[in-house]
């Protein structure tokens, strides 16, 4: 798995909003999200087993309306404007778009690291603090944040004392093997590769059984083809465990080989676009990514991106960001 630093490790995230990859099915998508793509509530603890469909009738992840605007100085950035977006649970689902749509914020209300400015953020039919507290709900970033001078037994055995739990050793043992990192569990992180901290970082992150997994951008700073490894390692994982999760990522290629369904943002600020229904079988694997429906899937998708970059959409000129006196709302002037 990527460096990532795990807050925690959450499940899988199904984005319930569906759609088809042609341009009539982007507006078919968008009205949808305008109404509300139903997201229902209802974490509980029977994740669907292996192979298992996900189970889109009962949502993990909520947003509804939300919009975020952040004031900057006496301007104010509007990262997202009233993005709907629903994901089920035990599904796992990519989110795509431009560079500064607003992704990671997605990502980061959903962890209750941000507040929305409008709007509404419900993971588990709650706010995402609730979750998080009960550590239920994990993230992983790009950056591992291992302890250098902890083990990689005593990194993935954090979370428990964090959580004032006694460390649970057949818990970590299974996390090792998950990832397979047995033979180093004593290593530090300076002696292991990029990418086995990132799969240590992972499996910090799972430690305690999360619900509900974000992962953003966890391999984003790997090589291509360790990275492409990792893909399937985590995609290995995620068919035996079924954690609803949702990936932040700007490669579409890594995007639709693990999720359900791929969420693609506008531009800043960030809507949501378009949603891809994969539908490719799983396990995935690596002859997969050689058959004509996976890359059918990743053209449509890469074409989508290209027409954001060719129409100026690419928001980095200031385009949304305005003056804050007129955006902001009264509570933050
Ligand atoms: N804490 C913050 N303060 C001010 N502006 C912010 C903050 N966080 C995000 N932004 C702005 O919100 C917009 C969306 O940022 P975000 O990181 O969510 O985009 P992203 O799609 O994840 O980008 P990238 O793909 O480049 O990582 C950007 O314009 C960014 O500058």
């Amino acid at each position: 798995m990527g460096e990532s630093a795990p807050a925690s490790i959450p499940a899988s995230i199904p984005l319930t909003v569906s759609g088809a990859g042609s341009e009539d099915g982007i507006v078919a998508d968008e009205k949808r999200n305008k109404r509300g793509a139903g997201v229902s509530a209802g974490l509980d603890d029977e994740r669907p087993g292996p192979g298992a469909a996900a189970d889109r009738g009962q949502t993990a992840l909520e947003l509804s309306g939300v919009t975020k605007h952040f004031p900057l100085r006496r301007r104010v950035t509007v990262a997202l404007d009233g993005v709907d977006l629903t994901v089920g649970k035990g599904e796992f689902v990519s989110l795509l778009g431009p560079s500064g749509c607003g992704k990671s914020t997605v990502l980061r209300l959903l962890a209750g690291l941000e507040e929305p400015t409008a709007g509404q953020v419900r993971v588990d039919g709650r706010p995402p603090a609730a979750l998080v507290g009960e550590h239920r709900l994990s993230v992983a970033f790009q950056q591992h944040a291992l302890l250098p001078w902890a083990s990689v037994a005593e990194n993935i055995a954090l979370p428990f004392r964090v959580a004032g739990r006694p460390v649970d050793r057949a818990r970590i043992a299974e996390l090792l093997r998950l990832t397979g990192l047995t033979d180093f569990a004593e290593a530090r992180p300076r002696q292991l590769s990029g990418g086995m901290c990132q799969r240590a970082a992972v499996a910090r992150a799972l430690a305690l059984d999360p619900e509900v997994l974000l992962l953003d951008e966890p391999f984003g700073s790997l090589d291509a083809v360790t990275r492409r490894r990792l893909n399937f390692e985590l995609a290995r994982i995620w068919t035996e465990r079924r954690i609803t999760t949702l990936l932040v990522t700007h490669d579409v290629a890594e995007a639709v080989l693990l999720a359900d369904r791929v969420v693609v943002l506008t531009g800043r600020p960030g809507r949501v676009r378009h949603v891809e229904e994969v539908g490719l079988s799983r396990p995935r694997s690596g002859r997969l990514t050689r058959e004509a429906a996976f890359h059918d899937i990743v053209d449509r998708l890469t074409a989508l991106l290209d027409g954001d970059l060719e129409s100026g959409a690419f928001p980095e000129e200031d385009g949304d960001t305005r003056s804050g006196r007129r955006l902001l709302p009264r509570r933050a002037r």
